[in-house]
């Protein structure tokens, strides 16, 4: 007999399922995401700090969990809810089952849940505030509690690394911001010979300059970029002195760091087909998301700012580039594992920005 657990929402809807990895109670901010495929690198994603993500692929954990695919090594997301759990993987890379993966980093999950009408629900309402309840007594408790919870904002300083470290390579010499990083922007940086010098979200613009780099990557990364005032305050002190480029939460703090403004959208951007018209080529590239805010397009008029980037399906701005200063953003994922690929030229565009700019932007 399989234990049971119930998912509530803030609003007092309650769906009955069953437990899977951790016994844990928890409560989050529940998302959903549409990816097909993917499950470990978004289990693993530390831009869900806090969250409890949603799958609307019914059926997830079917080719296991394996070692190399992991965005970090210890994931952070609070819980997994989905359609069925599969309990025997098959794939010659698997090595663990996702409840033997979740069990081992005391996250848990619910399965057994209808997740359209979940979604649905997020949908209409917006993200809502959820909680993974065990025991059916304690359900009604759970709802009040949920209508005053108030999650943590320092989600970015919780998973940040602590101290700098180097991932060598032998041509241009990057510093990436770790803002709750994924391990593929490291891989892709690599890939193209960067010598990779990870550092603290709060490092300042100086301890930056200092070390002369050719290029500052800001990564992606958990919660508000407002609260992320230390990264807003280094954009501004390296803006026009090292070229640079934002991922996701980068790209959200670039903005802020240029005056324009950034919003809580109503069920954000999670998914692995997201349509995205790049303006100055005209091409569609179909992309990888995962954010909950986004950038104010009319904020962007008073800035030095240029968008370069819409969202086909809602019109959200998804790039951008400082008009006469070596920096530009995009609110999706290049670096996206298992893909899609087409914005991975994107990394290209950093390499020939930084070796354009190459000793002479320092001095600017
Ligand atoms: N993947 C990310 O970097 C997400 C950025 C930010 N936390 C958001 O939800 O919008």
């Amino acid at each position: 007999m399989r234990k049971q657990r119930f998912l509530v929402l803030e609003d007092g809807t309650i769906f009955k399922g069953y437990r899977f990895g951790s016994d844990k109670e928890i409560t989050g901010e529940i998302v959903f995401n549409t990816a097909m495929t993917g499950y470990q690198e978004t289990l693993s994603d530390p831009s869900y700090t806090g969250q409890i993500i949603t799958f609307t692929y019914p059926l997830i954990g079917n080719y296991g969990i394996n070692r190399d695919d992991f965005e970090t090594l210890t994931p952070t997301l609070k819980g997994m809810v989905v359609r069925e759990a599969c309990e025997l993987p098959s794939n010659f890379r698997n090595m663990a089952s996702l409840d033997e993966t979740l069990t081992s980093y005391d996250i848990p999950g619910i399965d057994g849940i209808d997740t359209r009408q979940l979604t649905r629900k997020i949908r209409e309402h917006g993200v809502l505030k959820a909680a993974f309840v065990n025991d059916e007594d304690n359900i009604a408790a759970a709802i009040e509690a949920l209508k005053t919870a108030i999650f943590p904002t320092d989600e970015v300083a919780q998973v940040s690394t602590k101290t700098a470290y180097v991932s060598t390579g032998n041509d241009l010499r990057v510093v990436l911001i770790d803002f709750g990083k994924k391990e593929n922007i490291v891989r892709e940086l690599n890939l193209r010979g960067c010598d990779v010098t990870v550092m603290p979200y709060n490092t300042t613009a100086e301890e930056i300059l200092r070390l002369r780099p050719d290029g500052v990557m800001l990564s992606n990364g958990p919660g508000n970029p407002q609260d992320v005032e230390a990264g807003i305050n280094m954009i501004k002190g390296i803006l026009g002195h090292i070229p640079f480029f934002g991922i996701c939460l980068g790209h959200q703090l670039f903005a802020l760091a240029c005056g324009a403004e950034t919003f809580k959208m109503k069920f954000g951007h999670r998914g692995a087909n997201h349509p995205v018209k790049n303006l100055a080529t005209g091409r569609i590239e179909i992309t990888s998301q995962n954010h909950g805010y986004a950038v104010d397009p009319a904020s962007v008029r008073n800035t030095a700012l240029e968008i370069t980037h819409t969202a086909l399906n809602d019109g959200t701005v998804e790039g951008l580039r400082h008009v006469s200063l070596p920096a530009f953003s995009v609110q999706y994922h290049p670096e996206a594992s298992p893909g899609p690929h087409d914005p991975n030229y994107l990394f290209d565009d950093f390499i020939t920005l930084m070796t354009e700019n190459k000793g002479s932007v320092l001095n600017a």
